[in-house]
């Protein structure tokens, strides 16, 4: 619901958003300007009567003297039967230049108020400003439910660059927004008569006056009263008529004041709603209060880009989501289907055990587990499919289900069976499935079937479980389910090194590029610098399908597209399909890859140090970094290979990013050496040296095998144990984050 409220208002209004925000950031410069060309004297140090006194020296035809909210002393003139109008300046009384109100800014107020249009184009305006405050407010619940609490909305956030793009944005800005879209609408509300704008003072006009001579108008005492901050306008009696008066306003009030006595005759303060609508004037345009108006200029400018990334999340969720047919409420529901997925392959799963289902007369309700309700009020029976990601952890559909669950304090009138999808390669076999069966039992939730797993995605093992389940429900069920290839681009084998044969650890770097694609499209590719790579980060994911199997494998890269390849760190795993596939590659060979964008394992901007840690082929990420730190922010690598003379990987290179300065320390250790060493005694051996880059902030990147990083995690323990912290609180701060295979 909540993301609804934020993504369809948004979809419809960013047009209107934009118009309305950059005429609102090129708007809100005037005041700044304005105020930037005007001599404002402190309060208390020019009287209305002072500044009249001299403007009449130099404007014997002076007429009325205006003051803008910034400032700004316009004099209207007669002067030889023509009218004029001048800057002046209130020291001197003399003009700056004369007075031309920009027709651009007028044409940008027009089109910012009403879209060039008349009262309909203001009804827009003041919808759309109402958008943006429901836009605001529904984001900002959004990150706050994302994040997991309003304490936690500052928090560091992860994701693609759009989404970073446009939490940090709307986090930023979000004040100002909310500022300008609420001020905006009862400005809005009161042109349409739905608010008061009060009543701007009336006074009464004096039947009758002191009469006499005029006197000098630097002399009127109700002038000299009056403070030249203070003043609004003062218009000037028509000329050799003793019956007609001054009349001035001011910032408190209005009335008229007699030409010969100088006395108030008539007075009336403007009444507290016309104040209050005054004030919101002020604090939307920012006149009157300018560095208001900057700062809101900003946040509105930050709206440009919000306009341009939200829609690319929203097009990139619906793109991803599975479509998935007769899918009932989750109240009228008997089934229900919860999925917990990263990259897909889950729901295609449970959109064949959804259309079975559905196919024997079951109401179905099939949703991401992260929208676990907390009553189904029809259900029999849920079904949970999920995969597993990191090291036992939840993949994104999922993360907030085991946070949702604990909330639920009575056990559902409903009984569970949990599926998990998972590869055993990884020591944490379907981790995340095991953990939710674990929690579903603490909490009584009754079993409808044993938790069971599914390795690589097998087509007979989901059969099976289906057929298990088709018993249990007394209903046929064939569960068939063909994992859908994914897309993938080919690329072929540009280069490679070879290491580590002698130390029977055989490791390549490999490095890819697109193939050759020739003639015209070749040339305007290398002229506009395109790589023909699929765009992706050092530290992101790259999936290989090696020939015969559906199934990709996963490893870290060491390049970014930019750099023009896409280079990977293999070692040869004795019987494995892949290894052995890319280390038998000739040069010139290919490979079907696809992308799987890895966010999370990306060095943090700013000053603090980075310390990269690793051992084999998990140096391949920690080398991208290196290779892309052309800021010289401060890097310390620890690495562990075998020997060497042998499996230095990356040696050469990292003596020459040593010497630029885009590795401040590196610290290699080998384990077939005289003084044999693994990567985690190089850690204690540097402990206080360790300690004191946390201290300053350090952030700690962690890429390699399971066992290395569970020995680096003991180390670091003890290491920041003095701190009074441990590994769990640096990973919370987002300061400990690991790629581990
Ligand atoms: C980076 C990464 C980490 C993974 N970690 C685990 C793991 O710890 N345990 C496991 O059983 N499977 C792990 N897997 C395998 C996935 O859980 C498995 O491929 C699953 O079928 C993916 O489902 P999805 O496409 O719906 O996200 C991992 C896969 C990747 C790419």
């Amino acid at each position: 619901m909540l993301r609804q409220l934020h993504s369809l208002p948004g979809l419809i209004a960013a047009l209107f958003v934009i118009v309305l925000t950059v005429t609102g950031a090129i708007l809100s410069l005037n005041p700044a300007l304005e105020r930037a060309g005007t001599v404002v004297p402190a309060a208390g140090q020019i009287s209305v009567a002072e500044l009249a006194g001299r403007v009449v020296e130099h404007y014997p035809g002076a007429e009325q003297i205006e003051r803008t909210p910034s400032g700004t002393l316009i004099v209207y003139y007669t002067r030889d039967g023509q009218v004029g109008a001048d800057r002046v300046d209130p020291r001197t009384g003399q003009a700056v230049a004369p007075y031309e109100p920009s027709s651009f800014t007028s044409w940008v107020k027009n089109l910012h108020r009403s879209m060039l249009l008349d009262m309909s184009g203001r009804a827009v305006a003041g919808i759309t400003a109402l958008a943006m405050v429901v836009l605001a407010i529904s984001g900002a619940m959004l990150l706050a439910t994302r994040l997991g609490g309003w304490r936690q909305v500052l928090r560091p956030v992860r994701g693609t660059l759009s989404q970073r793009l446009h939490i940090e944005l709307g986090r930023a800005a979000i004040l100002g927004l909310l500022l300008s879209g609420l001020t905006g609408s009862y400005l809005s509300a009161a042109t349409f008569g739905l608010a008061s704008e009060g009543m701007e003072a009336e006074p009464e006009f004096p039947l009758e006056v002191a009469g006499g001579p005029p006197a000098a108008i630097d002399t009127l005492s109700a002038l000299k009263a009056t403070d030249l901050n203070d003043l609004r306008e003062l218009v000037y009696p028509y000329p050799d008529d003793p019956t007609d008066l001054y009349s001035l306003g001011t910032d408190q009030g209005a009335g008229y004041i007699d030409q010969a006595s100088g006395e108030w005759l008539s007075y009336q303060p403007h009444d507290a709603t016309h104040r209050f609508y005054e004030f919101i004037y002020m604090l939307h345009t920012g006149e009157g209060l300018w560095w208001l108006g900057l700062i809101l200029g900003l946040a509105a400018l930050t709206v440009s880009v919000m306009a341009v990334t939200g829609p690319i999340i929203w097009w990139k969720r619906q793109r991803s989501k599975p479509k998935i047919a007769a899918n009932s409420g989750p109240n009228a529901a008997d089934s229900v289907i919860l999925v917990g997925s990263e990259s897909n392959s889950t729901w295609g799963f449970a959109k064949t055990l959804h259309d079975s289902l559905v196919q024997t007369g079951h109401r179905v309700h099939t949703a991401p587990m992260n929208r676990l309700a907390p009553h189904y009020r029809g259900a029999k029976r849920l079904f949970i499919l999920t995969a597993t990601y990191g090291d036992g952890d939840a993949p994104a559909s999922a993360n907030q289900f085991l946070a949702r669950l604990e909330k639920i304090t009575d056990a559902p009138d409903l009984s569970v069976a949990v599926l998990g999808f998972g590869d055993r390669q990884f020591p944490q076999f379907c981790g995340f499935a095991k953990e939710v069966e674990t929690a579903l039992a603490a909490k009584g939730w009754p079993q409808l079937l044993p938790l069971d797993t599914i390795d690589r995605q097998s087509p007979q093992e989901f059969a099976r479980w289906g057929n298990a389940l088709g018993k249990v429900l007394g209903i046929e069920l064939t569960l068939v389910h063909t994992p859908v290839r994914p897309r993938t681009t080919a690329l072929e084998l540009a280069e490679r090194v070879d290491y580590g044969a002698e130390v029977q650890a055989p490791t390549a770097v490999l490095r890819f590029k697109a193939p050759e694609s020739g003639g015209k499209t070749g040339l305007l590719s290398r002229l506009l610098r395109r790589t023909g790579l699929p765009p992706f980060e050092a530290g992101d994911l790259v999936g290989i399908l090696p020939p015969d199997s559906p199934v990709p494998r996963f490893y870290s890269l060491a390049s970014a597209s930019k750099d023009g390849v896409l280079e990977i760190c293999v070692r040869h795993h004795s019987g494995g399909l892949c290894s052995g596939f890319l280390h038998a590659l000739p040069v010139g060979g290919t490979i079907e890859a696809f992308i799987q964008p890895n966010p999370d394992f990306r060095p943090a901007s700013g000053k603090a140090p980075i310390v990269l840690i690793g051992a084999g082929t998990g140096i391949g990420p920690l080398v991208g970094f290196i290779r892309h730190n052309t800021s010289h922010h401060p890097m310390h690598l620890y690495w562990g290979g075998r020997c060497p003379r042998s499996d230095f990987l990356y040696e050469p290179e990292l003596n020459a990013y040593l010497a630029d300065r885009r590795l401040s320390r590196l610290n290699a250790t080998f384990s077939r050496v005289d003084e044999r060493a693994y990567v985690q005694d190089k850690l204690i051996a540097n402990g206080p040296e360790l300690r004191r880059l946390i201290e300053k902030g350090a952030q700690i990147l962690v890429c390699g095998g399971r066992d290395m990083a569970a020995s680096v995690m003991a180390a670091l323990n003890d290491i920041v144990a003095p701190l009074g912290i441990d590994v769990l609180t640096l990973k919370a701060q987002g300061r400990y984050r690991e790629d581990v295979y």
